[in-house]
């Protein structure tokens, strides 16, 4: 996979070197571009924004640079394959699981993390009419760019892809991702020692019986996933219990 992100921060894109996205790039598995879009301004000053058409608070990004960073980026990878791009927005549609396995499905994502109150709406349509064009949100909290969510989808992603997870299985039981477990978070976890500052290991964890180990489990994943998040209790299906149940 391709990942290109376009930044007046490209700074902020450094822990893509680091961790589980920087050993896939190491390996080959990520080949990860980051561009200044200042690199496509001509003027003294790298402008790239201006005050908002119909006035308010703040200013836009400009669309010329944007244009001529995405125009030049699409362009390099053209021959291989088509860009999804991706808009970091408060205005989106939230990211979720689904949607991090639908874009690890994809050759390559150009990500377009703006700054100000965002980027003038033309590039958008411009990008939208030639290519497949994703405006995301992370979460119902407003930030002050689209950095940090490009750090975080990327993160999603970039886990999913085949030999990027040190153990396979390693997302297959993630909240959110299909099957049984389907949409419950994930219940507590615990390892050595067993006793610190007087608190020890549940009884069950240390019974062998791998049977009641996934039914507490699984019961603890219930348990505060009702606690937490109740919405999601009514998106998962009972009857899968009942199957799950009958495995064990
Ligand atoms: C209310 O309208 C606003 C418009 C822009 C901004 C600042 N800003 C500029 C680019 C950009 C990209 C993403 C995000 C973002 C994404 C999520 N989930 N929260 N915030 C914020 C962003 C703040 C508010």
């Amino acid at each position: 996979m391709r990942l290109d992100v376009v930044t007046i921060f490209p700074e902020y894109l450094e822990p893509l070197n680091v961790s589980l996205v920087g050993k896939a790039r190491a390996r080959g598995q990520l080949d990860v571009r980051i561009h200044d879009l200042r690199e496509w301004t001509h003027d003294k000053h790298n402008t790239v924004d201006d005050t908002p058409y119909g006035g308010g608070p703040g200013m836009v990004m400009k669309p010329e640079p944007w244009g001529e960073a995405l125009d030049a980026i699409v362009e390099s990878g053209a021959d291989d394959a088509r860009p999804t791009i991706v808009v970091p927005t408060p205005s989106g549609e939230p990211f979720t699981q689904e949607i991090a396995v639908e874009l690890a499905e994809k050759p390559w994502l150009v990500f377009t993390p703006a700054r100000y109150e965002g980027i003038d709406r033309r590039v958008i349509e411009e990008y939208g009419d030639h290519y497949d064009v994703r405006e995301l949100s992370i979460g119902d909290y407003v930030l002050a760019g689209g950095e940090a969510p490009v750090l975080v989808m990327v993160e999603a992603v970039a886990r999913l892809l085949p030999g990027v997870l040190g153990n396979a299985e390693s997302h297959r039981d993630d909240s959110f991702a299909p099957g049984a477990m389907a949409d419950l978070l994930e219940g507590p976890v615990y390892t050595k020692p067993p006793e610190w500052r007087g608190r020890g290991i549940p009884d069950v964890l240390l019974s062998g019986h791998h049977g009641k180990i996934a039914r507490w489990r699984r019961d603890e994943a219930f348990r505060r996933t009702t606690a937490n998040r109740p919405d999601l209790i009514e998106r998962t299906d009972p009857a899968a219990f009942d199957k799950k149940d009958r495995e064990m």
